[in-house]
């Protein structure tokens, strides 16, 4: 059952279009994922979900409701990752979750909340003196406080370090578990491969490709990844114009090539020929890194 319906969604700011005709669905107890370069209308689309904006044409439905005109209703069932302007620098991590918990009807225990985020050292201290990452885990603990059906959780990782980060997957498998729908806005593919059902990649305001992470790396043109750091100079154009290629990008002094396990041995032999060494040579499976630079032509 769709939980959520965005259909025809359009939003431009000053006539510029930022969201250009986005439809998706999402399905109750679905983690789903909005993928998209920076500036591609992820956070537009979803404020429209959260009722913080209205559209200009189309139509999103959330259980039902219409975001912009049932805020009061929708905030009951949706929880929202805040920003960080939306809290006051002097308020303790305490009086917050108190605060929020205040709101609801049936809200979840915040002792409880604080333990599985790991703030609870923190209750006493002032969200202006919290780190990022401490920030960040009290954000999600007020957008689940109020039990909600729905969460849309925006950057949810971004700023934590990479055990704060498995230690935030696993809350939101638990909090999936407990049949809650999450909508994930995220930068990060191994996220999205980890936790997301579906994901949505959006560029330039449309929806550019919806499927499960796996079938959308298994639909990229390229099956296998090289990378290495070489010896000596390489011409990009000529590694370019190998079997199979499909692109060819330098991270750093690697190079990395996606293509086929046939663009692997053509790219060794080149090597071989110009008598340049590949260092630190890595061959893996493609991932949705490379699905989406095919997508987008752009780094998440
Ligand atoms: N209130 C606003 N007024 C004018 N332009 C805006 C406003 N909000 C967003 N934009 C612009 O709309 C475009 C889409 O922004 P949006 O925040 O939806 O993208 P995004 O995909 O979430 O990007 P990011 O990954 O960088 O957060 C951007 O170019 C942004 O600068």
């Amino acid at each position: 059952m769709a939980i959520i319906e965005v259909d025809g969604l359009c939003k431009s700011y000053g006539g510029r279009p930022v969201v250009d005709g986005v439809d998706f669905t999402v399905e109750a107890g679905e983690i789903f994922g909005i993928l998209g370069p920076n500036g591609a209308g992820k956070t537009t689309t979803v404020e429209c979900i959260e009722g913080l904006r209205a559209p200009d044409a189309g139509a999103v439905r959330v259980a039902g409701l219409d975001p912009a005109a049932d805020r009061d209703r929708l905030t009951r069932i949706l929880g929202a990752q805040l920003q960080e302007s939306q809290l006051q620098p002097k308020i303790t991590v305490r009086e917050a979750l108190e605060l929020y918990a205040a709101f609801y009807p049936r809200p979840a225990d915040w002792r409880g909340l604080a333990e599985r985020l790991g703030i609870t050292a923190q209750l006493k201290t002032r969200f202006g003196a919290l780190s990022g990452g401490q920030q960040q885990r009290l954000f999600i603990a007020l957008a689940l406080i109020g039990n909600p059906e729905i969460v849309v959780l925006d950057e949810l990782t971004t700023g934590l370090d990479p055990r704060a980060r498995r230690d935030t997957w696993r809350l939101i498998e638990e909090v999936r578990a407990g049949g809650v729908t999450v909508v994930l806005v995220t930068h990060f593919m191994e996220e999205a491969q980890r936790l997301c059902d579906r994901v949505a990649v959006i560029d330039r305001g449309r929806v550019v490709a919806l499927d499960a992470p796996a079938r959308l790396v298994g639909r990229a043109a390229a099956s296998t990844v090289i990378s290495f750091a070489p010896s000596g100079r390489l011409d990009e154009t000529e590694l370019a114009s190998l079997p199979d290629v499909a692109s060819v990008r330098r991270e750093g002094d690697r190079l990395v090539i996606s293509g086929t396990d046939e663009t692997v041995n053509a790219v060794l032999t080149l090597l071989a020929r110009q008598g340049v060494t590949a260092r630190e040579l890595r061959v893996t499976d493609t991932t949705l890194d490379e699905a989406f630079l095919d997508l987008t032509g752009k780094e998440a």
